[in-house]
């Protein structure tokens, strides 16, 4: 478990991290959002022991990082990759680590065998590919064993078996129980993959629920109809308090009306019907919605 109470993190006179209080609960994947600058990676480094909060407390399993016995056996992390670029190889990089924390060497050989890094691992890291330097970030980040994991980005640079590959990683560290924090930009990947989300904008927290309350809670209602008679029922609809929106030449999809009420209408109008279901919102759309008046920057020239 990893918890944040009351965090915060000033900069000069900018506030990074504000009053932050969430949860990251074991066994569950659970996505970090926010637009850029929202204080993702300063709440990270904050609970890493990398930054000191300006106020409040950034806990794992109910103790800060310093206080660890064996923090890289308790807790791994992906920062930034492209910042880890050993001159050595991935073997003998990732051996050095174990020495130094008490870990036992046949651990290096598992987790380069779990990050598909087996063919490389004698290669310099520093002439590795962005998706090599990902695996081996992952690699160093599951050394020691840890419980919990707090993944920066761990998608970036990855092509579509790379993606593919993260995920189920995640999905099986997650089952193993453990506490599996994941940033990303990657929404659909997100909505795939995230049990959770804590969201945030500004510094401050705007959720900490399940993705899809997540999703469902920012968006209306939508109803998508298919039709040979659109006009027909868009006047039907209408007329009965409907907002319809035509999607195509006989795709309708309607808001503030429910499913039963437009199914209803067009059978009391003997209008026929090719399809109708609720039609669910993405996560790029609720989180647009959602953090929009949290955007730092939205582009405009001021
Ligand atoms: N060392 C620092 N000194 C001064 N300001 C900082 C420092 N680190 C971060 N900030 C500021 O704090 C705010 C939050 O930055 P942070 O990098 O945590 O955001 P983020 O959500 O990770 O962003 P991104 O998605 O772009 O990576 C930004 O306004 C940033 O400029």
């Amino acid at each position: 478990m990893i918890e944040a109470t009351g965090l915060s993190k000033v900069y000069g006179t900018r506030t990074a991290v504000d009053d932050l209080s969430f949860r990251v609960r074991p066994g569950l994947i659970t996505g970090f959002l926010g637009p850029n600058g929202a204080g993702k990676s300063t709440t990270m480094r904050l609970v890493l022991g990398l930054d000191r909060p300006t106020s409040g407390t950034a806990t794992v399993n109910g103790r800060r990082y310093h206080e660890l016995d064996h923090p890289l056996r308790e807790v791994g992390a992906l920062l930034d990759v492209r910042s880890a670029h050993p001159g050595r190889s991935a073997r003998s990089h990732l051996r050095i680590l174990a020495a130094s924390n008490g870990i036992p060497f046949r651990r290096v050989d598992e987790v380069l065998g779990r990050t598909g890094l087996e063919d490389v691992a004698d290669k310099r890291v520093k002439t590795f590919s962005l998706g090599m330097s990902q695996r081996f970030g992952l690699a160093t980040a599951l050394l020691g064993d840890p419980h919990t994991l707090l993944l920066d980005e761990p998608l970036n640079g990855l092509d579509v078996t790379g993606i593919h590959w993260v995920r189920n990683l995640l999905r099986t560290l997650a089952d193993e129980g453990r506490t599996v924090l994941v940033s990303s930009h990657l929404m659909v990947e997100v909505e795939g993959t995230a049990d959770r989300l804590v969201v945030i904008g500004r510094g401050r927290l705007i959720a900490d629920t399940e993705t899809r309350r997540f999703i469902d809670g920012a968006q209306e209602n939508r109803v998508r109809v298919e039709t040979p008679h659109a006009d027909a029922l868009t006047t039907v609809l209408e007329m009965a308090g409907g907002n319809v929106e035509r999607r195509s030449p006989d795709v309708l999809v309607v808001t503030r009306l429910k499913r039963s009420e437009v199914g209803e209408l067009a059978a009391q109008n003997a209008l026929s019907l090719h399809g109708l279901g609720d039609e669910s919102g993405s996560l790029e759309e609720a989180f647009m919605k959602i953090t929009g008046a949290s955007v730092e920057y939205d582009g405009k020239a001021y």
